[in-house]
């Protein structure tokens, strides 16, 4: 890997730092802006990634700023002399998790006797996806590579270029087994882009179509309905300064039905669906202000016209040891975070790597550092049967869940504010061996179940 940035020619690496405002601030954005940039350039060295603490001796930033972030970056280091970055500043302030509107077939308004729920929208960035990247866990730098080529087209068109001269379509396809995060993830890279062009566009929404609701009530109809759910995100996009990530999941169920209808095995309202998604999608490609995403778990089902219209085709694979071992310790931190573990320091992956973890024999462990290297240990261990089962990052955050109620028991873990009466008055959690030997049981667990509907289905 380089140490250089990605071009030679330019001698500092890109650096985003995010501020998200408090919910209720009423704080300039330029005002906040200026403020962060004179406080980060007063540092010597930044951390990539890492929250920043300082701030928050600066008033007019503790009045409004909840928290600064410097975001992960294409540099490999993992600190950079401030004199070497070229720093961005992206203030924004989340909207209501809560605020979701079903939008119609006819565009969003209510009250007509056909009305289907085939989208919901929401305005971007939202309150509900914050944490939602840094949640997500991927080996080869999956997200920023999504997240750079997203923002290469939108400053390619941005610049005005000319279509025909350099082209795309303004479609992503994300797809891998089930589970492994490719709704989220697109969500994820929405509220992104909201935030990186919030000095671009004044105001971001995802709209998120429901392909099941589209084909279920009205299936006769869903060539219209497609139709009329476009005109709506056309009437979205009109407004120039306004964004509109789509998302359409499971596009599958969309687009298979082509191929039947060709081969005379699927209804003829099917093959309509499909061409109006398609002459939709054509429409939309040489607006500016619009990104489509979809997802599906079936590649191979897909209308082979609409792969073709993809200018990305991801896939997002099950999770490797590596990112299995974050997404448990992620896990472990929370709930320790939260008092559900009784604390002690999971080691990060980095840290298992340096001390050769699992090169070294099993010891007694009796100082903190020898009980937070047996944690790694255990949590390697349990990261490698978790791969070697196949296991996806939704069956993995369930894990916890699972290892509460079967094996650690839930009159185990007690909190302050249920018992308030307990002596220390803290929360009083597990300590962390339990939760391993919860974990290592419910893991037994789901293989066991697995080898089961195997069996079923042989
Ligand atoms: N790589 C990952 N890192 C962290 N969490 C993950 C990962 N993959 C999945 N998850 C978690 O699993 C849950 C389910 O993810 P999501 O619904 O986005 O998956 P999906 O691939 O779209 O599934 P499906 O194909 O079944 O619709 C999310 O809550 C997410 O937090």
């Amino acid at each position: 890997m380089t140490s250089q940035p990605q071009d030679s020619t330019l001698s500092k690496w890109l650096i985003h730092v995010e501020v998200r405002l408090k919910l209720r601030s009423s704080a300039r954005y330029e005002t906040i802006k200026n403020a962060v940039y004179a406080h980060v350039t007063s540092y010597e060295t930044l951390y990539i990634p890492s929250t920043l603490e300082g701030w928050k001796d600066v008033p007019e930033l503790a009045d409004a700023v909840e928290r600064i972030i410097v975001c992960e970056s294409a540099c490999p280091k993992s600190s950079l002399p401030v004199q070497e970055m070229a720093i961005q500043v992206h203030v924004y302030q989340p909207t209501d998790g809560d605020a979701f509107e079903e939008y119609g077939n006819n565009g969003g308004q209510q009250g007509e006797e056909d009305e289907t729920m085939a989208a919901t929208m929401c305005e971007l960035p939202n309150q509900q996806y914050e944490g939602l990247w840094d949640s997500l866990i991927y080996a080869d730098n999956v997200k920023m590579k999504l997240l750079d080529y997203i923002q290469a087209t939108l400053i390619l068109s941005d610049a005005n270029i000319d279509y025909n001269l350099v082209s795309w379509n303004r479609v992503v396809l994300l797809h891998g087994p089930p589970g492994t995060g490719k709704t989220s993830l697109c969500r994820a890279l929405a509220q992104k882009i909201a935030i990186r062009f919030s000095h671009r566009y004044s105001n971001a929404r995802l709209l998120e179509i429901n392909s099941h609701s589209l084909f279920s009530k009205w299936f006769s109809e869903s060539g219209k309905l497609v139709q009329k759910l476009f005109s709506g995100i056309t009437d979205l996009i009109e407004e120039e300064d306004g964004f509109v990530v789509v998302l359409i999941d499971e596009v599958e169920s969309l687009t298979a039905a082509r191929a039947g209808a060709m081969a005379g095995t699927e209804p003829s309202d099917g093959l309509r669906v499909v061409n109006a998604l398609l002459t939709q999608l054509d429409k939309l490609k040489h607006r500016k202000n619009v990104l489509i995403m979809a997802t599906s778990n079936l590649v191979q089902a897909i209308d082979s016209a609409f792969v073709d219209r993809a200018d990305i085709i991801q896939f997002v694979d099950l999770p490797s040891r590596e990112a299995i071992y974050d997404i448990l310790r992620s896990c472990l931190c929370e709930m320790t975070s939260k008092g559900v573990v009784a604390g002690t320091d999971v080691p990060s992956l980095a840290q298992v790597r340096l001390y050769g973890l699992l090169d070294e024999p099993s010891i007694e462990d009796e100082s903190p550092q020898d009980r937070s290297n047996s944690t790694g240990k255990r949590l390697l261990s349990l990261a490698t049967s978790c791969q070697l089962q196949g296991m996806s990052g939704r069956a993995l955050r369930k894990l916890p869940v699972l290892a509460l109620a079967r094996y650690i028991g839930v009159g185990n873990v007690v909190l302050s504010h249920t018992a308030p009466s307990h002596p220390s008055g803290l929360l009083q959690g597990a300590p962390v061996e339990v939760w391993l030997n919860g974990l290592e049981r419910a893991v037994r667990e789901q293989i066991e179940e697995k080898g089961k509907v195997n069996q079923e289905h042989k």
